[in-house]
């Protein structure tokens, strides 16, 4: 379905001596089969919606080839456009006119009859919960039925691939919730392939059969979210003691047991600990009989995250924020 190697995408940013080369993309390689679902993770300014550009035909790759669909992005791309749904990060619904019209209007730019796009069009306002808004502008939607609509956008000419770049970014959990729902019936019952980009972990974990994290431009994993996780070494055990317990003899007795990332703080100890469900309950019995009160005890599996931080060495949620204030401060410079 979607085949690439070595995309590159290189800018140009500032004038003068402040000019200077930006690769937002850096040879990414990447194949993608009929009816998966790919999850695209990276933090902000990563390069997902770059790559996702160079795959919907909307950027011509500075270097590198890639085929969707069977067709080439840079020669074919009116076939590769005409075989895919591409649902932008901005959407696509700003104008004065009905929601119903934008929708056939939409269908008819790929060539259906008014009649087929409007059929067509109310199905999948019927599909996606967007009844009786057909008459309705845009912009007297709520967050979550614009999103939706953007999707019935996206899906007028019956695509069998579908590029959704961050579906669900600024909508509250619940229209999140919602959202994700209709994704997986993309796939479900429709049999389409979908390739989403997201920073949500969250949303990758919840909706991939397959993740790739994209970090500074490259591809620094791709997997299973499961197999992802078992990369990992280790779940986080969080033990919590009475006041005035001797936390340290729980750290010590943690890295004799071969446990890595030891923290004390106050009362509390953590650490990484691999086949914690088998090692933890001797741990407790050893520290009750030494007379430690144990307050709590959680044990949290590998999360998307703690995989982004082994890889790289940085949290995303971390390299989020440090994207925001850079993006930030960009602004307040320019
Ligand atoms: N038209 C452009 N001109 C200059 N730089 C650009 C342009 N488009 C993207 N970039 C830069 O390329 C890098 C990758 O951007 P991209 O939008 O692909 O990231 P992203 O992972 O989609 O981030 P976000 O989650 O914030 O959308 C960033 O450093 C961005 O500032």
């Amino acid at each position: 379905m979607i085949h690439a190697r070595g995309l590159v995408a290189t800018f140009v940013t500032g004038k003068g001596k402040s000019k200077r080369e930006v690769r937002a993309v850096d040879g990414v390689d990447l194949d993608i089969a009929e009816g998966e679902v790919v999850g695209f993770l990276g933090p902000n300014g990563a390069g997902k919606t770059t790559t996702l550009r160079m795959l919907t035909t909307l950027l011509r790759p500075t270097a590198g080839t890639a085929t969707v669909n069977g067709y080439d992005v840079t020669t074919e791309s009116v076939q590769v456009r005409r075989s895919i749904g591409y649902v932008s990060q901005m959407g696509a619904t700003f104008s004065q006119a009905l929601a119903g019209d934008e929708v056939a209007d939409h269908g008819q730019l790929y060539g259906m009859s008014r009649r087929d796009a409007v059929r067509r069009g109310k199905e999948l306002f019927a599909q996606l919960q967007l009844d009786g808004l057909w008459d309705r502008m845009p912009k007297n939607m709520s967050g979550g039925q614009r999103r939706r609509l953007d999707i019935a956008m996206g899906l007028i000419h019956d695509p069998t691939l579908v590029f959704l770049d961050e579906p669900t970014t600024g909508l509250d959990p619940q229209a999140r919730a919602n959202l994700w729902e209709h994704i997986s019936k993309l796939r479900t019952e429709r049999g389409a392939t979908v390739f989403l980009t997201t920073h949500y972990l969250d949303e990758a974990d919840a909706l991939s059969d397959r993740i790739m994290i994209i970090d500074n431009g490259r591809i620094v994993a791709a997997d299973t979210p499961e197999n992802l996780k078992s990369q990992v070494s280790g779940d986080l055990v969080h033990l919590e003691f009475g006041a005035g317990e001797p936390v340290a003899r729980a750290a010590a007795q943690l890295e004799s047991l071969g446990a890595t990332e030891i923290r004390v703080d106050g009362v509390g100890v953590r650490a990484r600990l691999r086949g914690s469900a088998k090692v933890v309950p001797g741990l407790l019995r050893e520290l009750e009989a030494s007379g430690n009160t144990i307050e709590s005890i959680e044990i949290m599996r590998p999360t998307l995250d703690d995989v982004f931080l082994t890889l790289t060495g940085r949290s995303l949620r971390d390299a989020e924020a440090a994207a925001d204030t850079e993006e930030m401060s960009d602004e307040i410079s320019a």
